[in-house]
């Protein structure tokens, strides 16, 4: 069995992939972007060319050049780069997994192949098994986010002697609200051998009461400092400083949802926090508008979210 460094948790940023105006990959500005993370965000681990990175819009060739940079980038600075392989072709997610072990990634996730679906949890595990077996010393983790592939399946199913069948499952990245089926998995995770990595960040305080080992997800890239106080607080057992963070939290991705939010809505934010630009997203996505640009800026602002100035301890108003 691979076994990892260490076990990955805490915050994981869901990466973006930066892009030029002419929508190429603007590989310029990725060793910016990992300082950014580690100084400005305590944010150590990535996950790369997922749903936020766009992985499933690039071509082959440029996954690998993408995963490559950023193993680079962060060697010696990050603790864990984790590399998204899944496709469609089941020949591509193997080339992609044994390029991530070639490269010295940490890890490789997989989610379900989404146009012709696995129909049951025998035959997704059988995808996955055969992905996992081209990087035998890569800890793999099982991507599961049923709203975007379709695909069903509950993961606490999957789970169920998973580890026979793929000796290197590490963990699970969970981007689904059903706390049932995650709280299900956690439950048969007796001897927190994985890690289960909880994707939905507005939910994040939910998903660790119920037993999250870490998190995985896009707004880790602006808002990592802020959930990092969380986790402490939580930690800490101070319950209600940690509900203080996560509706503070909350107010910001209830306010972007409303008017609309997803993955060039993220590169805007972004740009705009970090001051690193990120560029527009792929074509079938649209580039966020102004509209939404200047609203969010000012939001961000009303939050303190800008300035980094942090939370005084239990004054749920210093963020609003
Ligand atoms: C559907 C979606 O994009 N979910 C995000 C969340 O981080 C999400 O942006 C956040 O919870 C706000 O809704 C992540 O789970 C996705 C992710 O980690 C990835 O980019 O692979």
């Amino acid at each position: 069995m691979a076994s990892p460094k260490k076990k990955l948790q805490g915050l994981v940023a869901a990466t973006i992939t930066p892009m030029t105006e002419n929508g190429e990959i603007n590989f310029s500005v990725i060793g910016q972007y990992v300082d950014y993370l580690v100084k400005e965000q305590g944010v150590k681990n990535i996950f790369v060319n997922g749903t936020t990175g766009e992985g499933l819009s690039l071509s082959i060739s440029e996954r690998r050049r993408v995963a490559e940079e950023w193993v680079t980038q962060g060697r010696n600075k990050l603790d864990q780069v984790v590399i998204h392989v899944g496709a469609l072709s089941l020949k591509e997610s193997q080339e992609l997994a044994q390029h991530a072990a070639e490269i010295g990634a940490d890890g490789i996730a997989v989610i379900a192949p989404f146009f012709l679906k696995p129909w049951n949890k025998d035959v997704l595990i059988n995808f996955l098994q055969e992905v996992a077996a081209t990087a035998p010393a890569l800890p793999f983790y099982y991507y599961h986010i049923p709203a975007l592939t379709g695909v069903k399946i509950r993961a606490e199913e999957l789970l169920d002697g998973i580890q026979d069948k793929i000796p290197t499952f590490q963990g699970l990245k969970f981007s689904d609200t059903d706390l049932l089926d995650f709280g299900q998995c956690v439950d048969q995770n007796h001897q927190r051998q994985f890690a289960l990595l909880f994707g939905v960040d507005e939910q994040l305080l939910s998903g660790l009461v119920m037993g999250a080992t870490g998190a995985v997800g896009s707004t880790y890239n602006y808002l990592g400092k802020k959930t990092n106080q969380m986790l402490e607080a939580f930690e800490r057992k101070d319950f209600s400083l940690a509900l203080n963070y996560q509706f503070c939290i909350q107010r910001f991705i209830n306010f972007v949802v409303k008017l609309g939010f997803g993955v060039s809505q993220t590169k805007a934010i972004m740009t705009i926090v970090s001051g690193i630009p990120m560029g527009p997203p792929r074509l079938p996505l649209q580039r966020a508008t102004r509209e939404f640009t200047d609203h969010a800026e000012a939001k961000l602002k009303s939050l303190n979210f800008l300035s980094f100035a942090g939370l005084k301890d239990g004054h749920l108003e210093a963020c609003g």
